[in-house]
C-alpha cells in the first residue's frame, strides 16, 4: 500500500472505528498516569481534528494538579500554528475558553496569547509502527519542526490501537518518537 492510500484507510478506519467513548476513557487514564512523574513544565499538544483523540482534558487536569502539589508548579499548554513560510510549527499558550481563530488547514488556534517553548510534545499520529515511527498528514510539520528544535523536547505519540501498522517502514528524515502511548498502555518503548 502507498503512503497515501495507508494515511486515507487509517483516518477511515479511525473516525468509523467502535466503543470511541470507552477509547478515549482509557487513553485519558493512561495519559494521566503517563504524567505523574513526568517533570516537564510546558507541554505542547493539539487541536484534535479527523477522529485524533483528544488529549485537552487530560493535559488540562495535569495543569491543575500542579498547583496542588507540596511544591506547586506553574504548568502551562501549548497548542501548535501553522508557520506557512518555513512549513513549521510555533507554540502558543492555551487554557480551556481561550479565544481561538482559524488556522491553516481549518484548524482552530490560539489567538495571540504567548509563543511557549514546550519540553513535551503530545503529538497526534494517524498510524505508528515498531521502533516508536509515526504517520502523519504527509505535511512533514512535525519531523521539520523537531529537527529545527534545541534542545528536543521530549516527544509522546498518541494514537489509538486502530493505528498501529505492523509492517511501516520508515523514511530517512523521519525521528523516531520518544514514547507512544494509545488506549491499552504505553507501546513504546516496549
Ligand atoms: N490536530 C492536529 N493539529 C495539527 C496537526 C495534526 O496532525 N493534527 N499537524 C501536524 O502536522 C499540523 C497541521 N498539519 C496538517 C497537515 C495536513 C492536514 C490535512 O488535513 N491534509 C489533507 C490534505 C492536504 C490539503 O488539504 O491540502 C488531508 O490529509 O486530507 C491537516 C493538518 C499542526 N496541527
Ligand atoms: N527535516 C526535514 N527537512 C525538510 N523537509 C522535511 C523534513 N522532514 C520531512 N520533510 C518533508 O516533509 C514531507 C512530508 O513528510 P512525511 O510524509 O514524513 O510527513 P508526516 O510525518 O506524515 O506528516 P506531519 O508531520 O505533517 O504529520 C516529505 O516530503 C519530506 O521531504
Amino acid at each position: 500500500m502507498d503512503k497515501a492510500t495507508l494515511r486515507r484507510t487509517l483516518v477511515q478506519r479511525r473516525v468509523n472505528m467502535a466503543s470511541r467513548i470507552e477509547k478515549n476513557a482509557q487513553l485519558q487514564q493512561v495519559m494521566r498516569i503517563w504524567l505523574v512523574d513526568r517533570p516537564e513544565l510546558i507541554i505542547g499538544a493539539y487541536w484534535p481534528i479527523k477522529g485524533e483523540f483528544d488529549p485537552l482534558p487530560a493535559l488540562h487536569r495535569w495543569k491543575e494538579d500542579g498547583e496542588l502539589l507540596d511544591a506547586p508548579m506553574m504548568r502551562r499548554i501549548a497548542l501548535p500554528v501553522v508557520d506557512k513560510t518555513h512549513k513549521t510549527l510555533r507554540f502558543h499558550a492555551w487554557y480551556p475558553g481561550c479565544p481561538m481563530e482559524e488556522d491553516a488547514y481549518g484548524i482552530p488556534k490560539p489567538k495571540d496569547t504567548d509563543i511557549l517553548e514546550p519540553d513535551l510534545l503530545f503529538i497526534p499520529c494517524v498510524g505508528y509502527g515498531a521502533g516508536g515511527y509515526r504517520l502523519g498528514y504527509g505535511g512533514g510539520f512535525y519531523d521539520r519542526t523537531l529537527a529545527a528544535l534545541k534542545p528536543r523536547p521530549f516527544t509522546v505519540g498518541l494514537g489509538y490501537t486502530e493505528g498501529f501498522v505492523e509492517d511501516f517502514e520508515p523514511e530517512p528524515h523521519d525521528i523516531p518518537l520518544d514514547a507512544i502511548l494509545n488506549d491499552n498502555g504505553v507501546v513504546w518503548p516496549v
